[in-house]
């Protein structure tokens, strides 16, 4: 199960300024959500939309293929994998939650040379297997990385390199397609119709995460639950109520969504959120034209560490924050605290579980802004396991739709990063961009 708790929403706890009615706000933006719900699915029939994200979790053919890759591996201890943005951030947060069984991922996600250097000093290139991930096929980022890898590769392996490559882009654009079709490397398909950031459950995510030993198939089955949800009214329509909340908090000001799971394991969790939320809601424009600059700045934060940090600006700092708590209700293991002479001044912990401990923090920290009248709400999962991680990233991904509906933009495009790359390119001379150069050298910037 996962279950969404709203009470810390509501003003009867936290005051008119703060809260909302929950129970009638929703009711008011029913036939809105359900509008919302009904443009979605009519538009994830379409190409164009962007929204194949939609279907990914029924994908068993793509997900048989994974396996079948997964299981020819022989002999591979470590995956390196090349993608930054949508094409690692999702596999990374899985793989910390729910990885170990299997092969070891090391994510390149920058083009920092040391860690890169060290990380290939580290691995052994005969029990490495490279994953180039990238929709576009041409990110400056992971292409660099992807020279590296290959230069490495070669110099261990010579001819059988080609053996330890596998690429995952879009099955027209980019170079990497191509350049695995000339070489005859493995390779799989990032669906036209999917964004980078919607594409965990493509085999951008599935690959390396099946390679890691995580239970991919759970992973659907969970992500198939949003996708029912997020068909119902909008009474049983979790991923339209949350997208409400989130709404509603940005109309009263609270312009910070901050997504604090209750888990070490789930510490990644926020950073796949983080470009979820910003790529697609941080617009300047609606879908009429109109200039509108809207989208809730998502903030990472972890419970309990972020009590001894973040705690006390969420508690007596602005009031521009929602706060979306990630709780599990089941441990996997749990440890026992032992009584200990000379320190019976803890004795309020002798015998309680660390699990105990961390779900009281949780209860109590909720409560406590709460009662500064900060509003929240919590996401409750029954355990922290491929099914409800699958449901959850999928009802993320559906709120971050509604919410695209809600705020009118278009929540499947990024225009606002295009210019960045395009004076990187520029300031390394690419041949195109001698205009955009040309300025640069006027403004003064020099890489
Ligand atoms: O997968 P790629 O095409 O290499 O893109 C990787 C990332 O780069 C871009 O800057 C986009 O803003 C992201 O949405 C994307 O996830």
């Amino acid at each position: 199960m996962l279950q969404v708790d709203f009470a810390n929403l509501d003003a009867s706890r936290i005051g008119p300024d703060q809260g909302v009615e929950w129970t009638r706000e929703l009711e008011a933006a029913a036939p809105r959500l359900e509008a919302a719900r009904d443009a979605l699915w009519e538009r994830a029939g379409d190409p164009a939309a962007m929204l194949g994200w939609v279907h990914l979790p029924e994908a068993t053919d793509v997900l048989r293929s994974v396996q079948r890759f997964v299981l020819a591996q022989e002999g591979v201890r470590d995956v390196l994998v090349l993608g930054i943005g949508g094409s690692a951030l999702g596999a990374k947060a899985l793989d910390a939650a729910l990885g170990g069984a299997g092969a070891r991922l090391h994510f390149v996600d920058n083009v920092e040379p040391e860690p890169v250097a060290a990380l290939l000093d580290r691995l052994d290139p005969a029990a490495t297997l490279v994953n180039v991930i990238s929709k576009s096929g041409t990110t400056a980022e992971t292409m660099a990385a992807f020279l590296i890898a290959l230069d490495w590769l070669r110099r261990a392996l010579g001819p059988r390199w080609k053996d330890r490559v596998v690429v995952t882009t879009d099955p027209e654009r980019g170079v990497l397609r191509p350049y695995a079709e000339r070489h005859g490397l493995a390779s799989f398909e990032i669906p036209p119709d999917v964004g980078g950031r919607f594409s965990v459950f493509s085999p951008v995510g599935l690959l390396p995460l099946a390679l890691a030993g995580v239970d991919v198939a759970g992973l659907l089955a969970g992500a198939r639950m949003a996708g029912a949800l997020a068909r119902a009214d909008a009474g049983g329509n979790l991923p339209a109520q949350t997208a409400l909340a989130q709404y509603l908090a940005w109309r009263k000001g609270q312009r910070i969504s901050v997504l604090m799971p209750y888990s070490s394991r789930l510490a990644l969790l926020p950073s796949w959120f983080v470009q979820l939320h910003a790529e697609s809601l941080g617009k300047a424009y609606d879908r009429s034209g109109s200039r509108v600059h809207v989208g809730p700045t998502p903030l990472p934060a972890v419970g309990a560490t972020d009590q001894h940090a973040q705690v006390q600006l969420f508690r007596e700092g602005p009031f521009d924050k929602l706060v979306v708590f990630v709780r599990h209700r089941e441990a996997d293991r749990d440890l026992i605290l032992p009584a200990e002479e000379g320190l019976e001044e803890l004795g309020y912990l002798f015998g309680k579980s660390l699990f105990q401990l961390l779900r009281a923090e949780a209860a109590a920290t909720a409560h406590a802004l709460a009662e500064a009248r900060r509003p929240n709400y919590t996401i409750v999962l029954e355990q922290i396991d491929a099914y409800h991680l699958g449901w959850l990233l999928q009802h993320l991904m559906w709120q971050t739709a509604f919410l695209g509906e809600l705020f009118d933009v278009n929540a499947f495009d990024q225009p606002g990063v295009e210019l960045g790359k395009r004076y990187t390119y520029a300031l390394l001379g690419r041949p195109g961009y001698e205009e955009l150069a040309a300025e640069l050298a006027r403004a003064g910037v020099e890489p």
